[in-house]
């Protein structure tokens, strides 16, 4: 196990032609484009090294330490030489209470800073963990549970040697709230978002604030039954106008995790308002960015058959002499 630590401070260029790991500035390594991504790009797929079963936990209790140790123990004696050194050469954030000696202390403290939940177990990605954090990403990632991967995607534009960053908590919070939820990882975030003018802070922090109550509203109102009659028309109405109101906050925000939501939510409000032919275009939109993720998901099944059933109403709305 000895010595295997020091590969984290080189240079690691990869054979892909999508991404090169380098250092980042104030952040250790990170992933960069080896050339400009198209909004997705597939940038990384990759099963995991490791993967450990979570031991059995009250309600509200901590994981025990012992059994997750064991287990990571077992699963790194069974590495390779070669795939022991890699897991060892991965990023720790290491607590200053924890005192840290042999290569086995610090399996814990890798495998904690580096691990993504994969369905019933945890794993650990050796590429994927190298990507760093934004509070307004301009990459994705999931587990896909079909194909035992974890995909990572480009969402927008990805200029050739711009970093790529994804993120590593729930966005729809204020600068300060995030800040505490990126300490319990261990650093202090200066991506855009963060570094932003106390003017520029304002702007997001409400907007964000506006997104999510949006979002929790609408997805309420939107799941509840549709009325008839004039009330329910201006209900409708109101749905679409509230909808494409959070459509335009998102994308001014850039939150590209929640692009494939919003679009979802203003093609559900314009069907229910039966303007059928903007239903049809938002699910598409949709669609494009579930496709991104994966094709054959559930909610990109879902959004193809809006989009089929729409663009369907839409045309048995044409009077012949409008065609
Ligand atoms: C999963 S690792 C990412 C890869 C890591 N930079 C490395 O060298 O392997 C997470 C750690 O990277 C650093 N990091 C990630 N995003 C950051 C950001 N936006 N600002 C500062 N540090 C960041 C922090 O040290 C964090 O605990």
């Amino acid at each position: 196990m000895a010595g295997a630590r020091t590969l984290n401070n080189v240079t690691c260029p990869t054979p892909s032609e999508v991404y090169i790991i380098k250092p980042s500035l104030n952040k250790g390594l990170g992933v960069f484009a080896a050339r400009t991504l198209q909004p997705g790009t597939p940038i990384i797929r990759e099963g995991p090294l490791v993967t450990i079963l979570p031991p059995p936990v009250a309600d509200g209790a901590d994981y025990p330490r012992e059994a997750i140790m064991s287990s990571l123990r077992n699963a790194f004696s069974s590495l390779s030489e070669s795939d022991q050194s890699l897991y060892l050469s991965l990023y720790a954030h290491v607590f200053p209470t924890e005192q840290l000696q042999t290569d086995e202390d610090y399996l814990m403290p890798i495998f904690r800073s580096n691990s993504f939940n994969t369905g019933d177990s945890f794993g650990l990605f050796p590429k994927v963990s190298r990507i760093n954090h934004s509070c307004r990403p301009n990459a994705a990632y999931f587990w896909n549970q079909r194909l035992g991967k974890r995909i990572v995607y480009a969402a927008r534009e990805i200029k050739e040697g711009e970093e790529i960053l994804v993120s590593y908590i729930p966005l729809l919070m204020t600068k300060a709230e995030r800040a505490m939820r990126l300490n319990q990882y261990g650093f202090k975030c200066d991506c855009d978002a963060c570094a932003a003018s106390m003017g520029d802070t304002v702007v997001s922090d409400s907007r964000r604030a506006e997104i999510r109550r949006l979002m929790e509203s609408l997805e309420s109102d939107l799941s509840a039954e549709v009325g008839s009659g004039v009330v329910a028309k201006r209900k409708a109405q109101r749905l679409v106008n509230e909808c494409l109101k959070l459509v335009s906050l998102v994308e001014a925000e850039q939150l590209v995790d929640y692009y494939a939501q919003a679009y979802r939510l203003a093609s559900s409000s314009h069907a229910r308002a039966e303007l059928w032919e903007q239903g049809a275009y938002w699910a598409l939109k949709s669609l494009e960015f579930r496709e991104m993720a994966d094709e054959f998901s559930p909610e990109a099944y879902e959004m193809r058959k809006a989009a089929a059933s729409f663009t369907l109403s839409s045309k048995a709305n044409l009077k012949p002499d409008s065609q």
